[in-house]
């Protein structure tokens, strides 16, 4: 496995026809963490996976591996594992289908047991892959990912469907391929979802960049906070810095990064600021997703208090907005503390049926 080669897309637009599904963005996924791609649906997120791995053109722009486009990777298999959605030929076994995709690439088939005790299914290698549950489905498509041992992971949906007990697995998974210092990408069109299990986000809306970062930054985004307005806004940013609170300017006020309105409202008071709004912002990780996902640039609207209350106060000397405060970036979170793939347990949701005999 090469270690340490990054996804990189510059400046990509797909257009299928009059549909624009990706426009100009421009991303990179570092190697060693696990990165949440993530868009709601139609946001353009299968069409980028889709140009990266070679199976659509794309307009203008790129997207390569360290450099490489996918077609030009000289063993394609063993450098990226990719699994765009879970179907396979209900007929044939687990077992069966990686065979035939480990001969075809060249791998050696002893890799085919290896893989399915990593992803929990030795048990079930031998049954048709008709019966299987959908955690079952994705968890051989996984198999595939791991056939050629990649050193770059390109995941979609991998959690969908997946039970909790599915879910704790699969996180373990990821960091632990991402502790051995492998790239990989998981979309998801919720951030709830894959919360737990990335180190970094690419948040696209529209087939346009909205964030990328590490997800503590966008937590460090997301706390609670609070809205004040006046009529003479210059006047409020004048009392908001002289009382040491750091804010942002947004549509509906400023956004202060202080949970406590009271003492905002202490704040405008003391410059003598009349108030037209003062309330608190209940925040949330996934309605800030919302929010950006949404285009509302900032979240206000999805989280103003219904016991918002709104303080008077006295007109005080002009004054023009402070600089918006930066958040520092703060450390990823810490890796796992083994070097191993997970072993997995077998799928609690494995169906009772006895097994079936390999068919072809
Ligand atoms: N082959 C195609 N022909 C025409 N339009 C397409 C095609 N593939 C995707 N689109 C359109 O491009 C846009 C982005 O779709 P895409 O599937 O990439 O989004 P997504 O973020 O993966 O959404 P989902 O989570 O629903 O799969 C959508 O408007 C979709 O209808």
């Amino acid at each position: 496995m090469n270690s340490g080669i990054p996804i990189e897309i510059t400046g990509l637009s797909k257009h299928f026809g009059s549909v624009t599904a990706v426009e100009d963005l421009s991303f990179t996924v570092q190697p060693g963490r696990v990165t949440g791609f993530l868009g709601p649906n139609g946001a353009g997120k299968t069409t980028t996976l889709r140009v990266l791995l070679g199976l659509v053109k794309a307009s203008s722009g790129t997207a390569t591996f360290g450099g490489t486009p996918y077609h030009a990777l000289k063993r394609p298999l063993e450098t990226v594992g990719a699994a765009l959605d879970a179907s396979f030929h209900p007929g044939r076994t687990a077992r069966n289908h990686l065979k035939v995709t480990a001969t075809a690439a060249g791998i050696p088939s002893s890799r085919v047991p290896v893989v399915l005790e990593q992803v929990g299914l030795s048990e079930f290698a031998d049954r048709r892959v008709g019966g299987y549950s959908l955690g079952m489905r994705q968890r051989l498509a996984l198999a595939f990912t791991l056939l050629g041992d990649p050193a770059v992971f390109v995941l979609d949906e991998p959690i969908n469907g997946l039970d909790p007990e599915g879910i704790k697995w699969i996180r373990l998974f990821l960091q632990r391929l991402a502790q051995d210092g492998r790239t990989v990408l998981v979309s998801s069109h919720l951030l709830s979802e894959v919360q737990q299990s990335v180190d970094d986000v690419v948040i696209i809306t529209r087939g346009r960049l909205a964030k990328t970062g590490t997800l503590s930054s966008l937590e460090l985004e997301s706390a609670p906070r609070t809205i004040a307005d006046s009529p003479d806004r210059a006047k409020l940013a004048v009392a908001l810095s002289q009382a040491g609170l750091e804010y942002t300017e947004g549509r509906n006020g400023f956004i202060v990064a202080e949970p406590d309105p009271g003492l905002v409202g202490h704040a405008a008071f003391v410059g003598g600021v009349e108030l037209k709004a003062l309330h608190r912002l209940k925040s949330g990780l996934e309605e800030s997703f919302l929010a950006l996902v949404n285009g509302e640039g900032e979240p206000i609207e999805l989280h103003e208090t219904a016991d918002a209350a709104a303080e008077p106060g006295a007109t005080a000397g002009a004054g023009s907005p402070a600089e918006p405060a930066s958040a520092a970036e703060p450390e990823s979170s810490a890796p796992v503390d083994s070097t191993d793939i997970p072993d997995a347990p077998p799928p609690p949701d494995a169906p009772d049926a006895p097994a079936d005999e390999a068919k072809g």
